[in-house]
């Protein structure tokens, strides 16, 4: 149904292809999942079978793709529409109307579905997806899991033969990823419909694919196979088959039930021992507050703290760096947040879970002062924050937000890095040296845009770590990233939660809160229904639990990493 023969692409004045000696083909029926690091290509393979790549993005593609028969070199993307339906990684870039009825809408009328067929396919993906309760909402005034659940559903209602995702789960919780999954599963099941999605949460996938495409590195020719067998290979794998690996298992289990009935032997390796945290400091019993910290020299400080951070207003040692109190907040006619009560001291690192809508990115910008409360109190290392300037509010926190793009305005890596330093005050190189750490092999003067999401993510993670607030925001911090990035970022927030920073993560990755978070508050409706250690928390409710936990349960496992240095101290 789709087909690559000796395809290779490449972008304006790049020196090297992005994609090269790509000869794949993808069988009618089949969900075929695109795995592989960050800027592998994974996006540009998927914009060529929609015909964007190069239609749209400029650059020279050489070979053929062809989709249901037809070259993509030949044909515009419009002239694919009723063949392809192609979600891609910003939702919000590609809306044609405003609000979310008509957009489930749009691609059937453009296709000249009768009224009564379309009537009926709108209502059943309102259902679907969750949007009954959302369906005359403005889509921008949508949280961004429910925005991408409109663009899901919005290629869903059309039924075209070929469905192409880019990280379609990526801002989902993980009921509505199962969900989305599930639903595509019955598509290629039921309708024969063919699916070709990129995704980097693994977990979430790889046990509903009947084939893998592996894009080992950049420039290497992808690899296709059954999933088994290609993740024995893969530079990127999910918890399980790592844990698989760990223990010897052959063939590699791809689901949490494969590993459940293998798991016997393990449990009995692991009997009489205990998870042990990673071997990074934690802050002393009643660490004061890090800017209290800073006089004593650090060998190992990831970058020289500023005159400025010593010292910041109102900041008492000692003191929470954020306290909220019978916090509501109202965004529109929703009543967003609803007697939120928090406390986040220094050195915690604190997990925000919980559905799509509820109220995470809201209570994050309430800490920023981007939302005046309706009622009760916000107050950030003692100052209030939507009354304070924002000049000395990036003193005592900072928000690397959902859209990472929202942060970056220059037109180089390396101008945006200058300007990072300059506007916290930091030495010259400070934010460059931060980039270098978390995003090896990105050149100076490569356009913020032209990085892949994961790229952007961490460059916009840098700026703000440049200012080294006391308590650092972030906001569905590893949309996009792999999961070699996803373990430097996990090393470089350890760090500075041992140096006394304050970290809050909304997050939808039950992996990254089981590795990073001691603490978890779960968020549903507005209102927090859960706060406590991670490993209470996350275990007490199988929509968050990590995959470790589920094939070891009721053992108190949540990690691979706990695992393996178990077993290392085991003789
Ligand atoms: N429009 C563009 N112009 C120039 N270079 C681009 C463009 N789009 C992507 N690239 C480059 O091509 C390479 C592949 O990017 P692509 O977005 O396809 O990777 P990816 O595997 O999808 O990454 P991620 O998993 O982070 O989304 C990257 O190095 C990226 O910087
Ligand atoms: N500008 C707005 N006008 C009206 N309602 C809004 C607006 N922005 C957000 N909302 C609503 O406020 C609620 C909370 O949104 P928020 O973005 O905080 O959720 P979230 O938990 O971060 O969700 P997600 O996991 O999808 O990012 C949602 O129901 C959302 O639809």
């Amino acid at each position: 149904m789709i087909r690559f023969e000796q395809v290779s692409i490449t972008y304006g004045e790049a020196s090297a292809p992005a994609v090269r000696g790509v000869d794949l083909t993808v069988a009618e029926g089949e969900l075929c999942l695109l795995v592989g690091p960050s800027g592998v290509g994974k996006s540009t393979l998927l914009n060529a079978v929609c015909g964007l790549v190069p239609h749209f993005t400029g650059g020279t593609l050489r070979g053929r793709v062809t989709v249901a028969g037809r070259d993509t070199r030949t044909h515009a993307p419009r002239e694919l529409a009723d063949v392809v339906g192609t979600v891609g990684q910003d939702p919000l870039d590609r809306f044609v109307t405003d609000t979310v009825e008509d957009e489930l809408a749009y691609g059937m009328e453009s296709l000249g579905l009768a009224p009564d067929v379309m009537r009926r396919r709108v209502e059943e993906t309102l259902d679907l997806l969750g949007l009954a309760g959302l369906r005359d909402r403005a889509l921008t005034t949508l949280s961004g899991g429910q925005q991408q659940r409109v663009a899901i559903g919005s290629v869903l209602t059309a039924h075209p033969k070929v469905l192409v995702l880019d990280e379609p789960t990526s801002a989902l919780d993980p009921a509505a990823a199962e969900e989305v999954l599930a639903v595509l599963q019955r598509l290629v099941h039921d309708l024969g419909t063919t699916v070709l999605l990129a995704e980097h949460r693994l977990e979430r996938v790889v046990h509903y694919a009947d084939q893998v495409i592996l894009m080992p590195g950049p420039g290497a020719a992808p690899r296709q196979g059954p999933p088994a067998a290609m993740m024995a290979h893969s530079p990127v794998r999910p918890p399980v088959v790592d844990l698989g690996a760990l223990a010897g298992w052959s063939p590699l289990p791809l689901s949490v039930r494969d590993a459940r009935r293998r798991s016997p032997e393990l449990r009995a390796r692991l009997a009489g021992t205990e998870p042990r945290p990673p071997e990074v400091p934690g802050p002393p019993p009643g660490a004061p507050a890090p800017v209290a910290r800073t006089r004593r020299p650090r060998r190992t400080g990831l970058l020289r703290r500023r005159a400025a951070d010593r010292a910041p207003d109102g900041a008492a040692p000692g003191a929470p760096l954020a306290e909220v109190r019978r916090l509501a907040v109202r965004r529109g006619r929703v009543e967003a947040l609803r007697s939120v009560e928090l406390t986040v001291g220094a050195g915690e690192t604190v997990a925000l879970m919980g559905r799509n809508g509820a109220g995470k990115s809201t209570l994050l910008g309430s800490l920023v002062g981007l939302h005046t409360p309706a009622s009760g109190s916000v107050t950030v290392g003692g100052a209030v924050p939507h009354r304070t300037a924002p000049g000395t509010l990036v003193r005592h926190v900072g928000l690397v937000p959902q859209e990472p793009q929202d942060l970056l305005y220059a037109d180089t890596v390396a101008a945006e890095c200058a300007a990072a330093d300059r506007d916290a005050d930091a030495p010259a190189g400070t934010c460059r040296a931060l980039v270098a750490r978390l995003l090896p092999g990105v050149s100076d003067a490569t356009h913020p845009r032209d990085l892949s999401e994961g790229q952007r993510l961490t460059l916009a993670l840098a700026v703000v770590l440049t200012a080294r607030p006391p308590l650092l925001l972030l906001d569905e911090p590893t949309r996009g990233l792999d999961y070699a990035a996803k373990a430097r970022l996990v090393e470089v927030l350890r760090e500075l939660a041992a140096e006394g920073h304050g970290i809050v993560l909304a997050t939808h990755d039950v992996e990254l809160a089981a590795e990073l978070a001691r603490r978890v508050v779960i968020l549903a409706g507005g209102e927090i229904v859960a706060d406590g250690p991670t490993e209470e928390v996350v275990v007490s409710s199988p929509a968050f639990a990590p995959q470790v936990a589920k094939v070891l349960a009721p053992l108190p496992w949540l990690t691979v990493p706990q695992v393996a240095r178990a077993l290392e101290a085991t003789p």
